[in-house]
């Protein structure tokens, strides 16, 4: 039973869950592209491609072209120069703002995990003014190791206060990265099904699943009773 003597820590992921940034991400790729003058890939195919940080985002990239496997390192570093200002078509999913704000309001310890390296994470996250919501903030150059290694996610809820040896609270994600993260760090997993998931929501190892941020708050109470 995952119950809490206060409020449980809720960490979040953010690219597919916070915030939909696959069109900021897919016209970083295709200036990238286009001064490789390779031919540009479409929005579904990029956004098929995150979730598991950018040295990934860029293999996947570098597989759907013709561009040469020795080319990763420059490519990456050609991206992040335009990653880190990449806010301008990123949205918040509906009612993330006011979600965020109520489970703050009501005591929840909240957090951040994410693959996305921690320059265009704190671009994004001071773009929107949602920086000052989270007590714990790990990206994917924290540690060496990305989601779905549970070790991020247990230095988030660490970050919050939880105890090491058996971190209590609720990670809140959109992809197989997430779920499979959750799974290893043995904490109750909420699935954003709108998210840039590939696999089926019935595939997908979830303790609890929603469509709205407006269900969040009541979907966290359900799922992490403070005792
Ligand atoms: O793949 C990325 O870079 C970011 O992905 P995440 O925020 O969903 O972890
Ligand atoms: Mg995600």
């Amino acid at each position: 039973m995952n119950t809490c003597l206060a409020p449980c820590p809720v960490v979040f992921d953010l690219d597919g869950t916070l915030i939909d940034s696959a069109p900021d991400i897919h016209a970083a790729v295709n200036a990238v592209l286009r001064a490789q003058h390779t031919a540009p890939l479409t929005l579904d195919q990029v956004r098929s491609f995150i979730g598991g940080g950018v040295d990934l985002l860029w293999r996947r990239v570098i597989a759907a072209t013709d561009l040469p496997v020795e080319a990763h390192r420059d490519l990456v570093a050609s991206f992040m120069v335009r990653y880190h200002e990449a806010t301008a078509l990123t949205r918040l999913y509906p009612n993330v703002a006011e979600s965020l704000g109520v489970l703050a309001d009501r005591g929840y310890p909240l957090g951040l995990c994410t693959n996305k390296p921690t320059g265009p994470t704190m671009a994004i996250l001071d773009h929107f003014g949602l920086t000052r919501l989270f007590g714990a903030i790990v990206c994917g150059d924290s540690l060496p190791q990305k989601k779905p290694d549970p070790a991020p996610l247990w230095a988030a809820f660490r970050g919050l206060g939880a105890s090491p040896d058996r971190p209590r609270g609720v990670y809140v994600g959109d992809s197989e990265f997430d779920a499979e993260c959750a799974a290893n760090a043995g904490v109750p997993f909420l699935l954003f099904t709108l998210g840039y998931r590939k696999s089926g929501i019935e595939d997908m190892q979830h303790t609890g699943r929603f469509d709205d941020f407006a269900q969040l708050p009541l979907l966290v109470e359900e799922n992490v009773p403070v005792t």
